[in-house]
């Protein structure tokens, strides 16, 4: 596991990150998001060694990271360094080398990585006459290609079209699943929502938000819940007469709306399943809904759960 433990750094007077402390996890892809200017790139940077902190650490297991571990990192940084008139495999094999992989296991990187990544036909072409798409896939190899113990990716998807960014997308969950940790900034919410196990607000040069997905968006839930009915003639018009619910959308069988607490919602659907029950000749389906005699089911009752863009609104305000 990686930590950031309580890092500061200023540039003159300005302090650009402020007491920065969150956990990059060993098999978990973490999103690192936050507005221009916020502190992605810097504490990146500080991650990777480049810059120094003005006060906290960055750990690695538990010891502090040295540069023995750092270089072992696979790094992306935003100012991309490729060499433009380098052939690209001829590139990704000399950094390989650089980092101390033998000849032939560092040409057999590049090409599984060429491969992997859609640029084998590209292979021998110098960088810059690749698209800007392709050139990115090949800064993407080139962060990968001496088989790193941690990543640490500055905005890896931007200018990937969807085919592109699925690939990467492959690939990056790859290497999370051998243990590796992987942190990446993006813009991108949502392919940080789609992708991410784990992700970490900052704004201002502080964290404003860090967990799990899962564990943010249940954090940030509000008290909305939707209720869907299916069947012949499904109405969920009756919500709208339920104690401590506001119906904020109603749309036949379905409806949303705002409860005034947990027992409020609970109510709607025991007044949906009860109704059902009451009607002769019930009958619970395989998926476990209950459906009446005229074919009403309760298809879905579920907190409305924000989205990632959601969530980074409410926490940087
Ligand atoms: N070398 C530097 N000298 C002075 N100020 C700097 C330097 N590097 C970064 N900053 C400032 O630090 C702040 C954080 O910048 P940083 O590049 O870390 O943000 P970011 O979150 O990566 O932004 P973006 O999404 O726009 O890339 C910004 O206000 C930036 O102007």
């Amino acid at each position: 596991m990686i930590q950031i433990e309580g890092i500061s750094r200023s540039f003159g007077e300005r302090l650009v990150l402020n007491d920065v402390s969150f956990t990059v996890d060993r098999g978990r892809m973490t999103g690192f998001v936050g507005g221009n200017g916020a502190g992605k790139t810097t504490t990146m940077r500080i991650l990777l060694g480049v810059l120094a902190a003005h006060a906290g650490r960055v750990t690695l297991d538990g010891h502090e990271l040295t540069r023995a571990d750092r270089a072992r990192f696979g790094y992306m940084p935003e100012e991309r360094g490729l060499y433009p008139k380098m052939r690209v495999q001829e590139q990704l094999v000399y950094l390989a080398k650089l980092h101390g992989v033998s000849a032939e296991a560092a040409k057999a990187s590049a090409s599984s990585l060429l491969e992997r990544l859609g640029l084998s036909e590209r292979a021998n072409d110098t960088l810059e006459s690749l698209s800007l798409g392709n050139q990115q896939r090949a800064q993407i190899a080139a962060a990968l290609v001496h088989d790193p113990i941690a990543l640490v990716l500055d905005e890896p998807f931007s200018g990937l079209d969807p085919m592109a960014v699925d690939v990467v997308v492959g690939v990056l969950r790859d290497y999370a699943a051998k243990g590796v940790p992987v942190l990446f900034s993006s813009h991108q919410l949502d392919i940080v929502e789609r992708l991410c196990d784990d992700i970490t607000v900052i704004g201002g040069g502080k964290i404003l938000a860090s967990g799990s997905r899962e564990g943010l968006r249940e954090a940030h839930a509000g008290r909305e819940f939707e209720i869907e009915l299916s069947g012949d003639s499904a109405d969920a018009g009756w919500v709208r007469e339920q104690p401590g619910v506001t119906v904020t959308h109603l749309d036949g069988g379905y409806a949303r709306f705002e409860a005034e607490s947990d027992a409020a919602a609970q109510a709607v659907l025991q007044v949906a399943v009860s109704g059902s029950r009451s009607t002769p000749g019930a009958a619970t389906d395989a998926a476990g809904a209950v459906s009446t005699a005229t074919s009403t089911t309760v298809r879905r009752f579920a907190p409305v759960v924000p989205t990632l863009a959601q969530i980074f609104k409410e926490v940087v305000q």
